[in-house]
């Protein structure tokens, strides 16, 4: 009888704040063509030729800002998240990040070790990117047909509109909006628009109403259009007016276009008109990270502040709440159940 596993996937960290390590993090993570998507010669060249010049040495100072004693916030939330699932489900519980250590290789060893050959790989990413849920199958493919061609992946599916997630956050920002506040900012992660027309099957996405139409052909594939239906469907649930909600992407990197509004932009611009008193929340993260605790808490509250706003509130991701655990273990019993269809 075959025997199964979860196996826990996040982005990854460096495996400390020196600039060297920071650097051959962002070499493993920048040359994925599924997150920088040239060429192999024009990627070389921008990532080896021009980013890792400068930015390991800034980035290195942002993680130093963050990180703990334990480690990265991305890591340790992720092993806190694996501990407690563990204690909530029968089967042995795995992590493993897509780039640096422990990666997913490991990951999968660690369950093939306990003679596991059935495992359910849970990208956590609520919403579908080329450069998130793709890489994490391909490069867990990839591993499985060279190093263990005996066992079985099935792959948790993105989770943006289930009704037990959106139930689930909605619940979670309640509790942290604060009493009054003018606007809640929806701050994604953005990706270059060019990723979205590039794995859209139906080439029918024009990145504009489309993207926050109700039904359309190209929303399976378009993360800005889950990035909007997540936002829509837990302000429904929260009973918010539209017109007390933004939404906006972050992190951008580099020249090219980026899905738009950008959140750096938002923050600069919302106070002159009438937003004084902003609570955030980052929803394609399920844990806090880099992008949360620095670029937003520290850096997005300075923007805001500088450009008149008065009071910022960060709302903190899913991270390792009971009720966030008790979703991923819904979806990872409903994935163990498929192998048994199949
Ligand atoms: C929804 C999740 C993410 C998407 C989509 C994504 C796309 C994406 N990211 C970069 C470049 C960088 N991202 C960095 C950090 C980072 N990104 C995510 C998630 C998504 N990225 C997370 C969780 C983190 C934090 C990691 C941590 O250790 O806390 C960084 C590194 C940090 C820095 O130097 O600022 C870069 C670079 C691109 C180019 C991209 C899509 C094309
Ligand atoms: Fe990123
Ligand atoms: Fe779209």
């Amino acid at each position: 009888m075959a025997k199964k596993g979860i196996l826990l996937i996040n982005l990854g960290s460096p495996r400390s704040t020196a600039v060297e390590d920071v650097k051959e993090y962002l070499d493993e993570f920048l040359m994925d063509e599924k997150v920088i998507d040239y060429r192999w010669i024009f990627r070389a060249l921008l990532v080896q030729g021009i980013i890792l010049k400068t930015r390991p040495a800034k980035s290195a100072q942002a993680y130093k800002t963050v990180w703990t004693d334990e480690g990265s916030p991305l890591i340790v939330i992720t092993k806190k998240i694996q501990k407690k699932l563990q204690k909530l489900v029968d089967v042995p519980v795995e992590i493993g990040m897509r780039y640096a250590e422990p990666g997913i290789e490991t990951g999968i060893r660690n369950l093939v070790e306990k003679g596991i050959t059935e495992i359910v790989l849970f990208p956590l990413y609520p919403q579908y990117a080329m450069s998130t849920t793709e890489t994490v199958i391909e490069k867990a493919e990839e591993i499985r047909k060279k190093k263990f061609p005996g066992i079985r992946i099935s792959y948790v599916q993105p989770f943006y509109n289930r009704d037990l997630y959106t139930n689930c956050l909605a619940e979670s920002i309640r509790e942290k909006l604060p009493e009054n506040f003018d606007a809640l900012l929806f701050s994604y992660h953005g990706v270059p628009e060019r990723h979205i027309y590039k794995t859209d099957p139906t080439k029918t996405c024009n990145m504009n109403d489309c993207c926050y139409k109700d039904k359309h052909p190209s929303h399976s594939f378009c993360y800005r259009h889950q990035c909007f239906n997540t936002t829509d469907l837990v302000i429904r649930k929260l009973g918010l007016p539209k017109d007390k909600v933004i939404v906006s992407f972050q992190s951008r990197l580099g020249k090219d276009k980026w899905i738009e509004p950008y959140t750096d932009h938002t923050l600069e611009t919302i106070p002159g008109k009438g937003v004084k008193n902003l609570a955030i929340v980052c929803p394609a993260f399920v844990s806090d990270c880099l992008e949360t605790l620095e670029e937003i808490s520290v850096e997005g509250k300075e923007q805001f502040l500088e450009a008149g706003g008065e009071n910022f509130t960060y709302i903190p991701c899913l991270n390792d709440e009971d009720r966030w655990i008790d979703v991923i273990r819904i979806l990872c019993e409903e994935q163990l159940n498929q192998f048994y269809l199949v």
